[in-house]
């Protein structure tokens, strides 16, 4: 049985703001016609280098097999801004991509990124920048935000051209704005686009 085409939604979320931000980019994605949204997360990595979490998640959208990465006709990546960077989770599973760049499974397909900060200028471009650099590699074709989007002028909370982002604050509040809820869908309608677009 061949299977629909899908954007892959992969993220790392501890706190939940990420988690809520890949919902907002699925809506986007599920807005196209002819693709959909498939959500998954990476589990947690243990100090102890001991494999950390069960195979289900207790909650949240299921892990996310090489399989799927493999198989997408997209991927929007996220993950929280720890110190400027990707989170060690989500760059763990990308360490275990080898075999998908090896054979080049990846090359020429779209990618975005996106992310959640607890300030303002702590470094939420540099962490989706960090994304952008293992997917580079991967031949993928990196997708950022166009400022026709009136909301990346607006907004007063996240949102950059380099992807969608979440300024959480110290209190991890994981609700996002209206203009950080739009950037996220739309966000997610174009990079379903260019999936459609690039698989022709
Ligand atoms: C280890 C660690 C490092 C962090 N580094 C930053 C940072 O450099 N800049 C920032 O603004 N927030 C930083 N934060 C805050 C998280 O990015 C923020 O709480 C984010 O919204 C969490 O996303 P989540 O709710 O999806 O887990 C850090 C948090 C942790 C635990």
């Amino acid at each position: 049985m061949t299977q629909s085409p899908y954007v892959l939604v992969l993220f790392y979320s501890r706190h939940g703001s990420v988690a809520e931000m890949a919902k907002h980019i699925a809506r986007g994605i599920n807005k196209i016609n002819g693709i959909e949204a498939k959500v998954r997360q990476v589990p947690e990595v243990s100090d102890t280098t001991k494999i950390a979490s069960p195979a289900l998640p207790d909650a949240g959208a299921p892990y996310c097999t090489l399989e799927e990465l493999a198989d997408c006709a997209g991927l929007a990546i996220g993950s929280p801004s720890y110190f400027g960077s990707m989170a060690a989770p989500l760059k763990h599973f990308i360490d275990q991509t080898s075999t998908l760049w090896l054979t080049g499974r990846l090359i020429d397909k779209p990618a975005c990124g996106f992310t959640s900060a607890s300030t303002m200028h702590g470094g939420q471009e540099q962490c989706i920048h960090s994304m952008m650099t293992p997917l580079l590699h991967h031949g993928m074709v990196w997708l950022g935000l166009p400022y026709k989007n009136k909301e990346l002028i607006n907004t007063t909370a996240g949102g950059t051209p380099y992807g969608a982002s979440h300024l959480a604050n110290s209190t991890n509040e994981t609700a996002l704005t209206d203009d950080e809820k739009a950037l996220c869908e739309a966000q997610g309608k174009r990079i379903a686009e260019m999936a459609i677009t690039l698989q022709k």
